[in-house]
């Protein structure tokens, strides 16, 4: 593995950095590091030991360079080290919103990779779509699916789907975790310990997401094997249905992409 660059190392950048050296990767000494803050380099560095930085150039001296600031930031940050990338480097830019093309414009890179990984990356669990630039070669594609899969699962998909892929990997952790903060505010409605709470709702979200992806079987089929005719499962379905969990949770999902679309 070469030398892997990041500029911007927060919860996202973080989340990877922690993932590709638990998995043993890279050494921490091929992975440099930038940030806008001495104390973020601090608490990276001595969690993970990597190469910091608070020159962005530097961590541009890397064959794969991670932009990861917020989408704000990446027109005055690739202004700045637009002058400090190599022919050969690969951009790998992480924001919603930020086109291969525009990304191409902005920084005269040709090659440039748009993913969008999510936070269970810091835990290996992942899941990164990738949009590969027309420049890229297939060892630049290799190496970049090696960062990516050290940290979870990958899927290359076409450009008009990032949005998509954003909505239901990148953000719904977010919401995900509110549902399980929900389910535990239930269960300590009813006498339970907060911490025990969660270990129960979590568990069960953990499994039922293995069901889906094991057994085979349609989410539908698996909610109806939950529920026990004249049973206690159907009422709480319905009593979702009546608030309809659906939608929100369609519309929830419509509105990350609206905004991508904004950015
Ligand atoms: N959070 C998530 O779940 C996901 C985020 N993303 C994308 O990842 C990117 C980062 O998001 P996130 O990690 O949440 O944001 P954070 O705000 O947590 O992190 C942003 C990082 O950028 C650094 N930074 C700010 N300005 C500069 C600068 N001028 N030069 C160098 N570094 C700078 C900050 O440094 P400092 O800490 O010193 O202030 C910080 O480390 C965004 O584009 C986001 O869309 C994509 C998928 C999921
Ligand atoms: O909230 C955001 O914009 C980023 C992108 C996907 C998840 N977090």
């Amino acid at each position: 593995m070469h030398r892997i660059g990041f500029i911007g190392c927060g919860n996202m950048g973080r989340a990877m950095v922690q993932g590709i050296v638990a998995q043993g990767l890279a050494a921490p000494s091929d992975i440099v590091v930038s940030a806008r803050t001495q104390a973020t380099l601090d608490a990276v560095r001595e969690s993970f030991g990597v190469d910091t930085t608070l020159d962005n150039a530097e961590a541009c001296r890397a064959s794969t360079v991670f932009l990861a600031v917020k989408p704000q930031m990446y027109e005055s940050v690739i202004a700045e080290v637009k002058p400090h990338l190599a022919e050969n480097t690969v951009l790998v830019s992480i924001a919603p919103g930020k086109s291969l093309a525009w990304l191409a414009e902005q920084s005269g890179v040709r090659k440039i990779v748009r993913l969008m990984p999510n936070t269970p990356a810091a835990v290996g669990e992942g899941m990164t779509s990738v949009v590969v630039g027309e420049a890229c070669e297939q060892a630049d594609i290799d190496e970049v699916l090696a960062i990516v899969n050290s940290f979870g699962k990958s899927e290359i998909i076409p450009e008009h789907l990032i949005d998509a892929a954003s909505a239901a990997a990148g953000c719904s952790p977010a919401f995900v975790y509110m549902f399980i903060e929900s389910m535990a505010d239930a269960a300590v409605l009813e006498g339970m310990p907060r911490a025990q709470a969660y270990r129960f709702a979590s568990q069960a979200v953990l499994g039922a997401a293995k069901m889906v992806q094991e057994s085979g079987m349609h989410p539908g089929a698996l909610k109806d094997a939950v529920c026990s005719p004249g049973g206690t499962t159907i009422e709480g379905v319905r009593a979702l249905e009546q608030r309809g969990m659906r939608s929100a949770v369609m519309e929830a999902l419509a509105a990350t992409v609206a905004k991508a679309q904004r950015l």
